[in-house]
């Protein structure tokens, strides 16, 4: 509910997540006025496979909106702008005539087309990914999801050369529908999703044609690219067509670069790092375009308007609130996600125990799709206490992995690192981070820094906020862990934690992928 701090107007932030769409209402001090949320169900059809219920999607993201504009108790007439941001990678392909998705989204952590990645590899070459995209040939990413539909559905490629399918990350998707849907919604994305497709050449910031054909995704599927702030178009339609018609549609970004703008780290060298599903570590190069030698990702952090575009160095974890739900889930060892804490804090180290959740591969820095997991050090003096610090212990050593490579490539010592995101609840953690960072760890007052950066972007756009100078102003920094841990212990649990990645590379054969 709104109350006297809170004066309108405001800015509602989409964000599309992996696990679940939530919406969240923002005031002109960056204070988060109302939330509403809602998960969707992940889809396992195979090993390794993991999908999303596009409509179901739709669904739930017109809920939230509506859902979070009623707990606010506010009226459209209260809100200047929509922002969105979302998972990215995640692809749907749908018919542009009757809305309707071809196929379940595949989301971002599926390994389908690591076979198609590795084809790719022998006859396009990696370098020549990396060099005109920024990023490693890795199923991870969009272009080959795309290719793999195009493939698999009957008469798809047929459908997508004359003209009917339209390709979208899950922003796109999200943006064609508020917009209109089949009646004129707007098929756009923005710079920073398009750059996490293996399509978008890097140094134009626009699709390129003979990468795009080296795939086998036609040109024509795929959106415009837009800049991440700016008026797409309307609220129009739908179910939000009566409550928020004529709202500007005025952001988008992936979610990891709407949090690296929600941190406020503007200047180069500033990083910051998202604790959801998996981790992304991300850090601000300015107008440089860094290749990176240590297993990094080249991205677009952001692009305001027609201002020039800012470049990112990424580090992606694939698996790190995950691990904690795989414990819940899976194992039934913790009934909630919390609950690992106070499991964690019953003992006091990991009793040799390293447990490394290569559940899809490892991700940066070492884009190894032949990898699974593995608990490494296992005697029988372990207990599921232990097996809980060494999970909290995985994102903390996965982090410091990203770190090195960080450093490596960009030449920038960490001096803190900015966290955000649902895992940063746990003080454990966040103490374990500092520890094997040797740096401090700092989280903000608002932690929602994705829809956050979603909301800054909009308001940036429609003129609700002026500048990224009186973004920073609203900053605030809510807890600071500092290093406990002395350089011995460091050295000698890195040592035990790199033994263990070492031992879950090469479990699968290159006939099983
Ligand atoms: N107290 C906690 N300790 C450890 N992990 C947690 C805790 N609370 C939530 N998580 C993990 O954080 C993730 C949810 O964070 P969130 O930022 O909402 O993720 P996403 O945006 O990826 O959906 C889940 O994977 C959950 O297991
Ligand atoms: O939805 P999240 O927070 O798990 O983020 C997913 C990432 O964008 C994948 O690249």
């Amino acid at each position: 509910m709104t109350d006297a701090h809170t004066a309108g107007p405001f800015i509602a932030a989409i964000d599309q997540g992996t696990t679940s769409s939530r919406c969240i209402v923002f005031d002109k001090d960056g204070r988060i006025v109302s939330v509403d949320q809602k998960e969707h169900e992940q889809i396992f059809p195979k090993p390794g496979w993991v999908e999303h219920n596009a409509n179901e999607i739709w669904t739930n993201v017109q809920e939230v909106v509506a859902g979070a504009i009623q707990k606010a108790g506010i009226t459209s007439a209260d809100i200047k702008a929509i922002g969105i941001t979302n998972q990215r990678e995640t692809t749907v392909l749908w018919d542009k005539n009757t809305g309707e998705p071809v196929h379940n989204a595949i989301v971002w952590q599926d390994t389908r087309t690591d076979a198609l990645c590795k084809e790719l590899g022998r006859n396009v070459g990696q370098d020549r990914f990396r060099r005109e995209t920024g990023l490693p040939l890795a199923s991870y990413f969009a272009g080959p999801k795309a290719r793999w539909l195009l493939d698999n559905v009957d008469g798809l490629q047929e459908r997508a050369e004359a003209g009917d399918i339209l390709f979208g990350t899950m922003d796109t998707w999200v943006i064609w529908n508020l917009t209109g849907g089949v009646n004129g919604g707007k098929h756009v994305t923005d710079v920073t999703n398009a750059s996490r497709t293996l399509l978008m050449n890097l140094h134009t910031t626009q699709w390129d044609e003979k990468i795009a054909e080296s795939i086998g995704v036609p040109l024509q599927i795929l959106p415009e690219i837009r800049s991440s702030a700016e008026v797409y178009g309307e609220v129009s339609g739908g179910k939000l067509g009566d409550l928020l018609g004529g709202i500007p549609v005025a952001s988008a970004l992936g979610d990891q670069q709407a949090a690296l703008f929600g941190q406020c780290c503007f200047s180069e060298g500033e990083v910051k790092s998202t604790y959801g599903t998996g981790t992304f570590m991300v850090m601000n190069t300015g107008d440089k375009i860094i290749n990176s030698y240590a297993g990094l990702l080249t991205t677009v952090g952001y692009k305001i308007g027609d201002q020039p575009t800012v470049f990112a160095l990424e580090g992606s974890i694939a698996v790190t609130g995950s691990l904690v739900q795989w414990m819940r889930d899976q194992m039934g060892l913790i009934s909630t996600a919390a609950e690992i804490e106070t499991l964690a804090l019953s003992v006091e180290d990991n009793g040799g125990a390293y447990f490394v959740p290569a559940f899809s591969g490892l991700f940066a820095p070492h884009w190894r799709s032949d990898a699974r997991g593995v608990i490494a050090g296992l005697t029988r003096y372990v207990t599921k206490a232990h097996l809980a610090r060494a999970v909290l212990e995985a994102t903390a050593w996965q982090t410091r992995e990203i770190a090195d490579a960080m450093v490596k490539d960009s030449g920038d010592e960490l001096v803190a690192l900015k966290v955000d995101g649902g895992m940063t609840a746990n003080n454990l953690l966040m103490q374990q981070l500092a520890d094997v960072l040797d740096a401090p760890v700092v989280r903000p007052m608002v932690a929602e820094t994705t829809c956050l950066g979603a909301a800054y972007a909009a308001g940036l756009a429609v003129g609700f906020w002026s500048s990224t100078d009186e973004l920073r102003a609203n900053w605030r920094r809510a807890a600071e862990w500092t290093p406990r841990m002395d350089a011995e212990t460091r050295d000698r649990e890195y040592k035990n934690w790199l033994k263990a990645v070492d031992r879950t590379m090469g479990w699968i054969d290159d006939d099983e992928s």
